[in-house]
């Protein structure tokens, strides 16, 4: 895969040229992740560095690891080695936003949000507001993710994919530098998965890092900056979709996917 090399890039390189060209910090950094379930090898020495309003889409056959790196980033787990750290100081468990002032912390939506029965939408996340730093508008973020009509509507009597939009709504509370969502665009109907990417792209157009997994290569290809395909534990392609797509001459990154992964059967083995 010769013409594929240019696009195949270890991020132990990225990291040294960043380091060279003097760029800002990056927004998180995962250092040599390797993690083990039993005897199913999910990682071996992943690194990952986003950058503040980069925009880093994980995509991957069913079972490569990415919703295991992703807890990693969100540090709702531990890998067995390795090393995340976030916030542009360099200190390793930073969680200033620089230049905002405020509390900051990693919004996290995993693939499976789940809330109590009984509360409203809004009850939930003015419940998870009470938790940070400052003043959340409630009624913004329901609006931003499109919820603002089922604002009353209990948490158990919504559809999976608002479900999920719920789950955004509660990422975004407390004004995170860096957003980890785990399949966002699952589940939502076709109007909602571009509302979604958009509202991606937002964010990170406000100086928001995100890293998000999905499945959706259409969205994934118009909307990441950076895609890193991960296969076998490892990253096996990272660089911005059109490269991708130019390295192996495929027409759209749905095509090159197939070019990047050797497996056709479910990973985890
Ligand atoms: N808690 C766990 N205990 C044991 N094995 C696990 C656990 N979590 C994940 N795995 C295994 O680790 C591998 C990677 O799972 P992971 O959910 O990270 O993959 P994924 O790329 O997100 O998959 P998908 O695209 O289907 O969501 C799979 O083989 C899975 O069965």
């Amino acid at each position: 895969m010769s013409e594929g090399d240019t696009a195949v890039r270890d991020a132990t390189e990225d990291e040294s040229t960043t380091e060279s060209t003097g760029a800002a910090r990056p927004a998180i950094e995962a250092t040599d992740l390797s993690h083990a379930f039993g005897d199913i090898h999910v990682l071996e020495g992943v690194s990952l560095s986003v950058e503040p309003g980069e925009i880093v889409a994980l995509v991957g056959p069913n079972g490569s690891g990415k919703s295991t790196l992703l807890r990693f980033l969100a540090r709702v787990r531990t890998p067995d080695e390795g090393t995340v750290s976030v916030g542009a100081s360099g200190q390793g468990e930073d969680d200033r936003r620089e230049g905002q002032g405020g509390h900051n912390r990693v919004g996290y939506l995993p693939q499976q949000p789940g809330f109590r029965d009984g509360f409203s939408a809004a009850d939930t996340l003015r419940f998870y507001a009470q938790f940070a730093d400052g003043d959340v508008d409630v009624s913004e973020i329901l609006t931003h993710v499109g919820l603002v009509e089922a604002s009353d509507r209990r948490v158990d009597a919504l559809s999976g994919g608002m479900t999920r939009l719920l789950g955004l709504g509660r990422a975004l509370i407390g004004d995170p530098a860096v957003l980890v969502l785990d399949e966002p665009a699952s589940g939502l109907d076709p109007g909602m998965v571009e509302r979604l990417f958009d509202i991606v792209s937002e964010l990170a157009d406000s100086g928001v890092a995100v890293v998000l997994s999905s499945h959706n290569l259409g969205p994934v290809e118009r909307t990441a900056d950076r895609v890193a395909v991960l296969d076998g534990g490892r990253f096996v392609a990272d660089g911005p979709p059109g490269e991708l797509v130019e390295a192996v001459s495929a027409a759209d990154l749905q095509t090159a996917f197939g070019e990047f992964v050797s497996t056709e059967e479910v990973e985890g083995r």
